[in-house]
């Protein structure tokens, strides 16, 4: 099976999207960021196909003319792309992300937990009423920043709320480059409220704690009960039964939404430059204290702390910030120091054993 690939090489771009019918590759997000990191030998011999789905053990790969299981593959996640090697799919190549979302795992282990590759808009829901937390919110919007996802907020809900403007107003002072849209996921035209990002060849995301109406707006843009149905049973390690539904969906019209639970316990993950970005002002106020390590509180020469006096910044504001900076520290020095236990446990593992040998 010889396949065409040359389009791609015609330096067609995402705007030419919205004026022609996508191919079925360009429908599940292929585009010339991709095609450029191969040739056109390669992409024959090796056709692209997009995970989207992975079970433990097997991932599920979409592509032109290809709809089939392969053996997992080393930190490759939904929505990466890999040049499909036919007769041993473990030899298959990943191309490189456009982005991509992480999360350090629940629990005490804090190992990092890849969640997707290549989403371009991860809408990040919130409700009107008192599941809103600015806080969380803020959190959300850095952990997009650092994946190169394109944040937007949705704030649900907005039927059962007096005022959902007071709610939108908060949001927005997170950030003036996000979109902030109040809306209700329940009604009919909801798909078209999303139509600036629900385009072809974009892959959508939801954030949100539970109950919020991802679900409803997931099956408002596929148009059917996907994200109800999609649920796979699978057995643990330990034959337990877990829900592992983080699957790519492929949505009217040509694009894609993910469609995963369990981003509640969301925790930063190295994201000191999404922090960085979402608290700019502060960030670059910093700048000016006299100690480079200043906590901000009563040391001398404090540019935020005469700023605060100044009127000139919000406490609260300024409180989310450094307890995102500190936590942002925690966990970085947590990992430092969980490679050094590892080391010297090495370390020790081998004292004993040539001790042993002796
Ligand atoms: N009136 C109203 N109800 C909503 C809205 N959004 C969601 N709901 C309702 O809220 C409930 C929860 O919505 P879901 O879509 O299941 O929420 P979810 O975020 O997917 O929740 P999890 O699956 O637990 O993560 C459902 O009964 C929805 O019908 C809204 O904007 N207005
Ligand atoms: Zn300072």
């Amino acid at each position: 099976m010889t396949r065409d690939f040359s389009q791609f090489f015609s330096g067609s771009s995402s705007t030419d999207l919205n004026k022609r019918d996508p191919s079925f590759l360009e429908s599940l997000g292929w585009s010339a960021y991709f095609s450029q990191q191969t040739s056109l030998d390669q992409l024959t011999q090796t056709p692209p196909v997009r995970v989207i789905e992975a079970h433990r053990t097997q991932l599920h790969v979409l592509g032109d003319g290809i709809d089939t299981l392969i053996p997992q593959l080393p930190d490759v996640v939904v929505g990466d792309w890999l040049l499909l090697d036919l007769e041993t799919p473990t030899k298959s190549e990943p191309l490189d992300r456009k982005s991509l979302i992480k999360r350090r795992a629940p629990g005490t282990g804090r190992s990092i937990q890849l969640i997707a590759a290549n989403v371009d808009t991860v809408f990040i829901v919130s409700s009107c009423n008192q599941d809103f937390n600015l806080a969380r919110l803020e959190r959300y919007v850095a952990l997009a920043f650092e994946a190169e996802v394109t944040p937007v907020i949705l704030l649900t809900k907005s039927d059962l709320c007096v005022d959902p403007a007071t709610f939108v107003q908060q949001a927005q002072s997170i950030s003036d480059q996000i979109v902030v849209l109040a809306l209700n996921a329940k009604d009919a035209d909801v798909a078209t409220q999303l139509a600036d990002w629900r385009k072809p060849g974009q892959t959508l995301a939801f954030l949100g704690s539970s109950g919020v109406g991802k679900s409803t707006l997931v099956n408002a843009l596929t148009g059917e009960n996907s994200a109800e149905t999609g649920a796979i049973r699978e057995d643990d390690a330990k034959g337990r039964h877990t829900t592992t539904r983080r699957q790519l969906h492929q949505l009217p019209g040509g694009g894609m939404v993910l469609d995963t639970p369990g981003m509640r316990e969301l925790q930063l993950t190295d994201a000191n430059q999404g922090v960085a970005s979402v608290f700019a002002d502060l960030t670059e106020l910093a700048h000016g204290c006299r100690f480079r390590d200043c906590a901000h509180d009563t040391e001398p020469g404090c540019a935020i702390q005469a700023a605060l006096a100044a009127g000139e910044i919000d406490h609260a504001r300024l409180q989310r910030w450094k307890k995102l900076v500190a936590e942002e520290a925690f966990n970085a020095k947590s990992m430092l120091e969980r490679k050094a236990e590892a080391r010297s446990l090495k370390k020790h593992i081998r004292a004993v054993q040539s001790t042993k040998r002796r």
